[in-house]
């Protein structure tokens, strides 16, 4: 490549921020400087070769390290560090240039009105030529520098001073081409990469045609591509697409001929093409995604706008007269006397709610919380406000046979409750075995007072959030149990029975009897927030009632919260009453059979709970009453068929319930099996609270005298270890009877014992307590429901341990008058007691020694 040298110095006008300008183009830019001498100077030279046509040599700066550079560019200084010029530049033609901030027009110092220490000039140059710099002239008071032409298109040198038109028409576009520039010598190669480029360029100008261009533009921009030779579209392509700096310069000083420029150009513009292929092709989907929602969204707040506009908004009023049941909905909720924060919720949700178009998921949610908010009994109250105790007293009285102490419990509750006007006080938990009338019991209380009855079941509630409610952003998210109660019921003051609240698990989802705690705490419930609704309600007016089976899987802090209403099993006096007084009438009515004398005698009843029941409750009694009241209805259905009415019988004698209820299902086992050695009546307690009779049978087997030694009973016959060649076998039969561990280590001690002497225990007896290696026998649970149980089983005399003598005050006298009840300290009184003469009088000749180890 040569070059020619142009003989006359020319300033410098330095290109900051990495601008570059290619001949052919034309560069607009503004320029600030300082009112200071040297910025004048060079002003004042751009202005006289602006006058005269002349050339500046536009040089692109290197960037400096560090802000520095970004100084002298807001400083506006032209005078810049010679070593900062870039090596190549363009000689351009000013074509324009003005002062903006205050100037009149032309350049100079006259234009300096303005009351800034800077003026600013914008200028408009066109590029015409690369040049290289050889050499700086002068510094001062501006860069002047000599300049070298290159020779770009194979050693044809433009006169520089020939190419520069007179004409300066070129401000209206950047783009604007001039034609005579360059000269292009077109070798075949060349030739060919210029089609190759100008190929590019359509493409690229096809692909600017959609960014909404201006069609005149566009179409001068394909004159101009299609006109071009090779060197001129490789400089005009380049100042159209992106270039990193480098890249720009590197174009700029292309030194190894325009072949080569034009390669590397048509690289650049199928990148640039790619790139722009590939970013439509996202917007393509992105805008498809976007679907019909969105565009129905943008539609719906530019229809909002409209009306806006035409003063038609229903923004201020908030009704959407699109919208009825937005319209309805809004209303209910102004109507309630919401508290505070509940107000505020609903009208930020409303807010949303009307701006959200009807089909996004979000509309949905938030139309369903409003829907709950506006259905929540915030102030709606049942029954009369002051409890009438007496009332109370017959409607408990009505409803459930005996149960005094509960009924008494309950009655004091609400009297104090009167008193005090309101409820708050700690929550009742009725306790105990299934069928005994907790759950209809709560029933009762709420009819006695007037109030809306709603039992929630947490029995296999595991999760917090049953109980707390989920959060909204959860999809499907709902309020807890006690929310969705308290909107069931309608109303503020409802009685809510939690029933079954020892059957409450927990696991990895958190404590349902934690969020438990805050609604049973009188002090905290008034702002009892669900997770769903967010907002605080008040639970104080509310009477929760609980009932369990058990105590001992209720958590502490829940138990702490609750008082405890012990109600135990029916004895079976008990029982028999209540089917006279309560079953048999309902059932009497469900069956249709009112116009009929339906007579059950007690005799009757006693034999079905007898030997047709044996559990602490009346479920079961109740369908036997049911069974009976079936057949009978059938009998008295096929009378009237026969018109043979006085041939009904109402009647049920003992024998008829055979009849109808088949065999007896339970015997009275203890007489029987308490006549062979080794067989003895235990008493167990089941975790559902009920009581039942435990049979232990001790049996020897030929063997190698797998048993451990019990430390307390040393029995030992006259030959020595009775374990030689035996092995002893304990059983546990009636395998549905559950079973406990401690408490019959009496029992079991006396089965040994029983069948090492060979001499059976006495008839019509049971035992309970826990053995201690000593020979103690300790306390043990559930006295009132074993003895219950010892009784429905004909037990006679009971062998109870001494510390639980304070648990038989709360066993009905009827019961403990019937049977002998013994407390028995050491397993030597149990076992004199167990056998009919005592241990002594051994059969087998085997003699039982105490003595303690200890
Ligand atoms: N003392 C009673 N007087 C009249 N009816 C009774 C009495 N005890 C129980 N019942 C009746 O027995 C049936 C069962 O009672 P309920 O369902 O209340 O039992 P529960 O103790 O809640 O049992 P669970 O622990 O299994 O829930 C009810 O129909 C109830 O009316």
């Amino acid at each position: 490549m040569t070059s020619l040298t142009h003989t006359k110095p020319v300033a410098v006008l330095p290109l900051s921020g990495g601008r570059v300008l290619f001949p052919g183009l034309v560069l607009r830019m503004q320029i600030s400087v300082s009112r200071d001498s040297d910025s004048m100077a060079i002003i004042d030279n751009i202005s006289k070769q602006f006058t005269q046509a002349a050339l500046v040599a536009c040089v692109p700066l290197l960037q400096e390290e560090g802000s520095k550079g970004t100084k002298e560019h807001e400083k506006g200084d032209l005078n810049v560090d010679p070593k900062r010029l870039f090596g190549f530049g363009v000689a351009a033609r000013i074509v324009s240039f003005k002062a903006v901030n205050g100037g009149k027009g032309k350049a100079g110092r006259s234009s300096a009105a303005s009351s800034s220490n800077r003026i600013v000039y914008a200028v408009a140059l066109e590029g015409l030529h690369r040049i290289k710099i050889d050499a700086v002239v002068k510094s001062e008071p501006f860069l002047q520098v000599s300049v070298s032409t290159l020779e770009t298109l194979g050693g044809l040198s433009p006169d520089l001073s020939g190419v520069i038109p007179k004409s300066a028409t070129l401000e209206r576009t950047q783009i604007e081409w001039r034609s005579a520039t360059e000269y292009a010598l077109e070798t075949p190669e060349l030739k060919a990469l210029g089609a190759t480029l100008a190929q590019c360029g359509l493409e690229l100008t096809e692909l600017l045609s959609q960014l909404q261009l201006p069609t005149q533009v566009l179409s001068q921009l394909r004159k101009t591509i299609n006109e071009a030779n090779a060197s001129q579209l490789a400089d005009l392509l380049a100042s159209m697409i992106d270039l990193s700096v480098e890249e720009k310069l590197d174009l700029l000083a292309e030194r190894e001929g325009v072949a080569k420029r034009v390669e590397k150009c048509v690289e650049l513009v199928t990148r640039q093409i790619q790139v722009l292929k590939i970013s439509q092709k996202i917007q393509t989907n992105v805008e498809n995604k976007l679907g019909k929602q969105q565009r129905e969204y943008i539609l719906r707040q530019q229809l909002e706008a409209i009306k806006k506009e035409l003063g038609e908004s229903d923004a201020e009023s908030g009704e959407s007269s699109a919208d009825p049941e937005f319209a309805a909905l809004k209303k209910r909720l102004e109507t309630l006397p919401l508290p505070e924060e509940a107000a505020k919720s609903t009208k930020r949700e409303l807010g949303r709610l009307k701006r959200m178009p009807a089909n996004m998921p979000e509309h949905q949610i938030i139309r369903t919380y409003l829907e709950w908010m506006s259905e929540m009994p915030w102030d709606i109250m049942s029954g009369s406000d002051s409890v009438d105790v007496q009332k109370a007293k017959m409607q408990l009285d009505a409803d459930h046979f005996g149960m005094d102490g509960v009924k008494k419990r309950v009655l004091e509750y609400l009297a104090v409750g009167k008193l005090k006007k309101d409820l708050k006080g700690p929550i009742l938990c009725l306790i105990g075995p299934p069928g005994v009338g907790k759950t209809s019991l709560g029933k009762s209380v709420a009819n006695a007072l007037g109030r809306k009855f709603y039992r929630i079941s947490l029995g296999g509630v595991r999760d917090e959030a049953e109980i707390r409610g989920h959060r909204r952003t959860y999809v499907g998210a709902l309020p807890g149990l006690i929310i969705q109660a308290m909107r069931k019921c309608g109303v503020k003051n409802p009685v809510i029975l939690l029933d079954e609240i020892d059957k409450l698990t927990r696991d990895a989802r958190g404590d349902p009897s934690a969020a438990l705690l805050e609604v049973l705490d009188p002090e905290q419930n008034n702002t009892f927030t669900d997770h769903y609704l967010s907002v605080p309600f008040d639970l104080s007016q509310v009477l929760f009632i609980a009932t369990a089976n058990e105590a001992d899987t209720i958590s502490a802090p829940l138990m702490d919260r609750m008082e405890v209403i012990q109600i135990p099993g029916y004895t079976f006096a008990e029982k028999v009453s209540i089917a006279q007084t309560h079953l048999l009438p309902k059932q009497i009515s469900t069956h249709g059979l009112d116009a009929v004398t339906v007579n059950i005698p007690q005799n009757t009843l006693m034999r079905m709970a007898t030997e047709y029941t044996r559990e602490s409750g009346v479920r079961t009694l109740n369908r036997h009453v049911a069974a009976v009241c079936r057949h009978l209805a059938v009998e008295y259905a096929r009378a009237i068929e026969r018109h043979a009415l006085d041939s009904f019988n109402g009647t049920v004698s003992p024998i008829k319930l055979e009849e109808i209820l088949g065999q007896p299902h339970f015997v009275s086992e203890v007489s029987e099996r308490g006549m062979s050695p080794g067989v003895v009546t235990g008493l167990a307690w089941s975790s559902d609270g009920a009581g039942g009779l435990l049979f232990i049978e001790a049996m020897k087997m030929p063997g190698k005298g797998k048993l451990k030694r019990l430390g307390i009973v040393g029995v030992g016959g006259p030959d020595g270890d009775l374990l030689d060649g035996i092995d002893v076998h304990i059983h546990f039969p009636a395998g549905a009877t559950p079973k406990d561990g401690p408490s019959a280590g009496a029992a079991i001690v006396t089965a040994l014992v029983s069948l090492f002497l060979d001499q059976p225990v006495r008839p019509h007896i049971a035992m309970t307590g826990e053995m201690t290696l000593r020979g103690q026998v300790c306390p043990v649970g559930g006295i009132k429901e074993k003895v219950l149980a010892a009784h429905r089983g004909g037990v006679q005399r009971v062998l109870l341990p001494e510390r639980n003598r304070k648990d038989v005050d709360e066993i009905p006298s009827d019961v403990r008058n019937s049977m002998d009840i013994c407390f028995v300290k050491t397993i030597g009184e149990v076992l004199g007691l167990a056998f009919e003469d005592g241990v002594s009088g051994s059969r087998s000749g085997v003699k039982v020694v105490y003595e303690s180890k200890l």
